[in-house]
């Protein structure tokens, strides 16, 4: 595709488009990363990078995520950030127990040689350079037996934008960002091909789409869906008293049951105004959205398992919940239920006892903060505890690392880890794939943020699986854990127009 100054413009106006000089300075990079690749006789990344104006990045990923296999939408509330990538130049796969490393070390070889050129933006959120993005589903076997997500997919995106989540009311307004373009080259690669694939690629997500106004008011076609639940809600009461039985007979101490919503629908799903949707109605989640092959799995979850920045350390732990009152009064007495239940605190401290056990591993001046605070979302409320450390000097440890570490945490597997997962393998009855795993990504440097994915559905054209589960201890009543699972599986049901 022969490359034009005018061929590559974003809707954003000045600052947003590239030019002959971009196309020499990437080229150059391709060509280093050639001569590397032929030195070392292997492969070799090459990423290029220039500050650019965006608009709304959501709106970036919405018309180029279909036109490659994988794409990844991410906005955190937690320092503010967005990554929209699309494409892959190259994925790092691993299986079963040991997946999370298998991904760490294919990712640390691959920037060893890593060749970088044009300038980064400054004044970003946390994260540098190349990125690897993706995610790991709630237990390893899962996916690799039902041939959905695999166990653990990250993968180096070939166009990567990082910018800030635009604050309400100025979504569409120019920005700053970073674009960075990917590529790995290999012995034999013509470096003008990848150069010019890649300004190709550039061109298609920076480019103004003339629906995107029509797409907006196609907003909630008269779409009829049929939902079965899995299992039904009788039988799963009754696994919500075969666990309590279980943990009353001493077997463990906590377990996190789920259950699943099949729907299917008679048109497919519409993912973008699905994620506008719960960008509107979810203030405070980290909006997420990983298309691979034809399945798309997207959610909005209060929840991170790990961010590491600068050498520091935060995980959260996010257990115990009440409904949202239907008046400020309600609310307040559903607030001292929350904060006042033994039941509840019990629940809670399971999990942070666990993630400061889990981080003085790797780090030092570890605390949590106490008590928990109260997370109010649209229509239940959460305790949670941050708790907080710093990578010990001599500590190579990185997120991918801590990943490793703390998945799956007591919110979301139970306690003790190996008991509750057993109990869970042979009663739960469920393929949760990547609800309840992680997702996010990772720098060369080990920085990183990975959200727990909750609040979540997989998608494949007009089916979806929506999951939600509950923490469960000694005293737990079935109705209620039934009546939490229900709320919190609303805001999905509602982002994706099922009523
Ligand atoms: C497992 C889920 O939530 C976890 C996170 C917050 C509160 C939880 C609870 O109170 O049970 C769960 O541990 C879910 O939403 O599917």
């Amino acid at each position: 595709m022969p490359f034009t100054s005018a061929s590559v413009m974003s809707p954003e106006g000045n600052g947003s488009s590239l030019g002959p000089a971009d196309h020499g300075s990437l080229l150059d990079t391709c060509e280093r990363a050639l001569g590397r690749a032929r030195g070392f006789q292997r492969p070799v990344l090459a990423s290029w990078s220039r500050p650019l104006d965006v608009g709304d990045p959501v709106s970036v990923w919405s018309r180029a995520r279909r036109s490659t296999q994988r794409s990844f939408l991410w906005q955190s509330p937690w320092d503010g950030g967005s990554l929209v990538a699309i494409g892959s130049a190259r994925a790092l796969r691993g299986r079963g127990e040991h997946r999370v490393r298998a991904v760490r070390d294919g990712w640390r070889t691959l920037v060893k040689d890593l060749v970088t050129g044009g300038d980064a933006a400054p004044g970003l959120p946390v994260g540098e350079g190349p990125l690897a993005i993706g995610g790991f589903s709630f237990r390893a076997e899962d996916a690799h037996e039902t041939g959905r997500l695999p166990d653990a997919l990250m993968w180096v995106p070939a166009l990567q934008i990082r910018s800030t989540v635009p604050v309400p009311g100025a979504e569409g307004r120019p920005m700053p960002a970073e674009l960075r373009l990917n590529a790995v080259l290999l012995h034999d690669s013509d470096p003008e091909q990848v150069a010019d694939s890649l300004v190709h690629l550039a061109r298609l997500c920076l480019t103004p789409d003339p629906d995107a106004g029509r797409r907006k008011r196609r907003d909630r076609p008269g779409r009829t869906c049929r939902s079965t639940e899995l299992p039904g809600a009788e039988a799963w009461k009754g696994l919500v008293r075969g666990a309590t039985d279980r943990i009353r007979a001493g077997e463990f101490e906590k377990v996190v049951l789920a259950r699943e919503v099949r729907v299917t629908a008679s048109a497919p799903f519409d993912l973008p105004a699905a994620v506008e949707r719960m960008r509107g109605a979810n203030p405070g989640t980290t909006v997420f959205a990983v298309d691979h092959e034809e399945y798309t799995f997207l959610g909005a979850t209060p929840e991170y398992l790990v961010q590491v920045g600068d050498r520091t350390v935060h995980a959260l732990g996010l257990a115990g919940t009440t409904p949202r009152g239907a008046t400020p009064e309600q609310d307040e007495a559903c607030e001292r239920e929350l904060v006042g239940s033994a039941k509840i605190q019990h629940e809670h401290e399971v999990v942070v006892s666990m993630l400061r056990d889990a981080l003085a591993d790797s780090c030092t001046d570890v605390t949590a903060e106490t008590p928990p605070q109260v997370v109010k979302l649209a229509n239940v409320q959460h305790l949670s505890t941050k708790v907080r450390g710093r990578l010990a000097e001599d500590s190579a440890a990185g997120v991918l690392d801590l990943v490793e570490a703390l998945h799956p945490t007591p919110a979301l597997g139970g306690h003790p880890r190996a008991q509750a997962l057993s109990w869970l393998a042979d009663n739960e009855g469920l393929d949760r794939s990547w609800y309840a795993g992680v997702v996010g990504w990772a720098d060369r440097s080990g920085q990183g943020q990975f959200a727990v994915a909750i609040r979540s559905a997989l998608l494949d054209g007009p089916t979806a699986s929506l999951y939600a589960g509950c923490g469960l201890v000694a005293d737990s009543d079935p109705e209620a854990e039934y009546a939490e699972t229900c709320a919190k599986l609303r805001p999905m049901m509602s982002a994706l127009g099922i009523e």
